[in-house]
Formats: C-alpha cells, structure tokens, sequence
C-alpha cells in the first residue's frame, strides 16, 4: 500500500470514529443541548411533547392513561376556577350562585368523571355567567385550555377514553424538575432539557447551565394582560422580560446563541384585536394592531439581552401545532448552521 492510500485510510478511519463517538459516545460536547427557559406556563414543556411526536414513537398507552387523569383534573379545576372568578365580573353573585355551582366548587378536582359531575359541568359551561367569565379570564388564573376540554366533554368522559396526542399537547401540568428529551437528527444528537418556569422552581435551572450549546427563552405572546400566578401584583409579560435579562446575564451564557421563541401566536393574534399592548407597555403607542404590537414585543426583548457578542434571533410559534413546532426547529437548525457554525463543528471538521 502507497503511501498517500495509507494517510487516505487513516483519515478514513479517524472521520468514521468521529460520526461514531458523535452519535453513540458519551461525550457530551458531541451534543447539541439545548436548554429551553422561561416563566411558568409558556409552553417550554409543550414543545418537548411535541418532540415525541416528531421525532420520536409518540405517547404509549400508558402515557396516554396518566395524562387522561390529569385532562379529567384540567377540566374539573379549570371550572371551579371559572366558578371562583364570577364575583369580579357580577356583583351578589354569592346569591344567585346555583346549587349546582356551590356543589361544585366543593369537589376535589382528582375527583375524576362521575355521572352527576359530567351533569354538572355540562349545565355550568351552558351557562352565561360562566361563558362571559372565560370571555373575561385574563382577570383570573385559569389554563388557556381549559375551554378546550370543555368543548370536549362528552369524548372525554367516555368511559373507554384514551386521550388523543391533541389532548396529550393542550393539557397542562406545571413542571417541577426537569424533562428531557433527546433525539437524532441531521447526523447530530439534540438533547433538549426543560425546566419549571414557575418561581419556586428556577433555582434549580443553575443545575444544568453547563455544556449549554443554545438557549431556548420561551415567552407566551398572550400574556401581556395577565398576572403572575405567583403574585398577582405582577403582569406576566413584564416578569418574563425581567428573568431574561437576568438569566441571560449570566456570565456563563455570554457567547450562547440565544432564540427568543415568542409562543402562543394564535391567542395572541385574538386578544391583539381586542387588547392594546399598553395595558403592559406604557411607551408601546401602535394600537391593536397585530404587526406594531409583535415588532414593538420582539425589540422590547432583544433589546434586554443584546450585546455586541451575541446574537439574537427571533421566532413566533403556535406550540399546540406540531407542523409549526417542525418549522420553527427547521428554521433553528438553519441558523445554527449559518450563524454559529461552531456548534457544529465536530460535524464540520469531519
Ligand atoms: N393556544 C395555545 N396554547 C398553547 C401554546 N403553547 C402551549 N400552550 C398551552 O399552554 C399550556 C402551558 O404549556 P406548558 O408547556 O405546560 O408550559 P411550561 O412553560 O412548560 O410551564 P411550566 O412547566 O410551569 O414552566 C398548556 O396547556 C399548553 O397546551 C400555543 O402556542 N397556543
Ligand atoms: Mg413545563
């Protein structure tokens, strides 16, 4: 054998030893590990679901029967809140409150579906009080799903019923801890770590701010008029904000690629027509137009974490929508591609 075929073949072999201990090893600088932040309820932990459904088997049986306990709790909790909620919008409501609604509120929400329960919540979410009290429930707290599982009440009762992955996506269970989901693709692993959004979970974020390769900052668009479900003096856009510039000041994230991932786009597009962005925003003077308001969102927060040494890109997403979370991951790996290649080095040098 020449010479020239013997360096041939050991580059060969040393390429090939790389595509293996990128895809097999345990090595984790071989991964591109994206930590995905964000205050609670944003939608950081509905983008790992979808995940499974994108690029992994989906959601097994039994998966599915632990998230129908929790779809039964969202439906159950997400009326009593509703219920609770009415006194703000009608005065002497107390009194007029129905048995039906006063029984109601007593329940245990992990009560699960019985026949008088299923009676009781079709005839409450009939109700007028109670539909104008979801009309109005920027003024309480109350998952965006909840109207979701009450328009599907009787599927979901059913006795045999296992939820479907829509169900799966749009019922909400707050993290505590972490999940983490890891997947292959374009000859990479992607290892993406969510985290609990909610206050009393954050100090556990520390934990995983090493080897971070991108940052994920997830910001629900339709939050600009809520408050803080952990302090209601608090609107939820402006903490978001404030725990962005604090998370990604951290030194350690210096030079980490960071995407705004602005989520909720389809409730926000809603309540843009009906909400002026200043109820948060006091400087924003662009109406309730959907485009003024998303630039005006978008420069507010590259604004709080831009640098000369970072760079910040940007995306809406409707994270209930799996061919929207696709696109939004594509456009991801595109980036990453064109602006910080060094990511993808080990791919790169092979
Ligand atoms: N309509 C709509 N709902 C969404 C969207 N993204 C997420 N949701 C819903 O928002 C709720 C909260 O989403 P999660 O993914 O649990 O939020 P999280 O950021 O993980 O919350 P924590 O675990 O508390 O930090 C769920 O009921 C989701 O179905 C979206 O783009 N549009
Ligand atoms: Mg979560």
């Amino acid at each position: 054998m020449g010479n020239k075929q013997k360096k041939k073949n050991k580059k060969e072999r040393k390429k090939n030893q790389k595509i293996e201990s990128m895809l097999n090893g345990p090595n984790e600088k071989k991964q591109v590990k994206i930590l995905i932040l964000g205050t609670g309820e944003s939608g950081k932990s509905t983008f790992v679901k979808q995940i499974h459904l994108i690029h992994k088997d989906g959601f097994d049986t039994k998966t599915r029967e632990r998230f129908k306990i929790a779809i039964h709790f969202n439906l159950i909790k997400g009326l009593q809140d509703l219920i609770e909620g009415l006194p703000l919008i009608r005065k002497n409501v107390q009194k007029s409150l129905s048995e039906v609604a006063q029984d109601f509120l007593q329940l245990n929400p992990r009560t699960g579906l019985t026949t008088t329960i299923i009676d009781a919540v079709e005839s409450l979410w009939a109700d007028e009080s109670i539909k104008e009290m979801y009309e109005q429930r920027s003024l309480i707290q109350i998952p965006s799903s909840t109207n979701y599982f009450l328009d599907s009440l009787e599927r979901i009762s059913k006795n045999d019923y296992l939820p479907n992955d829509n169900d799966i996506i749009m019922c909400r269970i707050p993290t505590t801890g972490i999940n983490q989901v890891q997947f292959e693709d374009q000859g990479l692993q992607w290892s993406l770590i969510d985290v609990g959004g909610q206050r009393s979970e954050r100090r556990k974020w520390i934990h995983h701010f090493d080897n971070v390769s991108i940052v994920f900052y997830v910001i629900a668009l339709d939050e600009y008029d809520q408050a803080l479900y952990e302090n209601i003096e608090i609107n939820r856009m402006t903490e978001s904000l404030d725990l962005l510039s604090q998370t990604l000041g951290n030194q350690i994230f210096r030079k980490t690629p960071c995407f705004l991932i602005f989520n909720k786009f389809d409730l926000f597009q809603k309540k843009i027509k009906k909400v002026d962005l200043n109820v948060c925003f006091k400087k924003y003077k662009g109406g309730k137009n959907e485009q003024n308001a998303l630039n005006f969102i978008y420069k507010t927060f590259k604004k709080a974490v831009s640098s000369k040494k970072r760079n910040i890109n940007c995306f809406s997403s409707i994270g209930t929508e799996t061919d929207n979370v696709c696109q939004v991951l594509k456009q991801v790996q595109e980036s990453v591609k064109r602006n910080s290649p060094h990511i993808l080095s080990s791919l790169n040098q092979i």
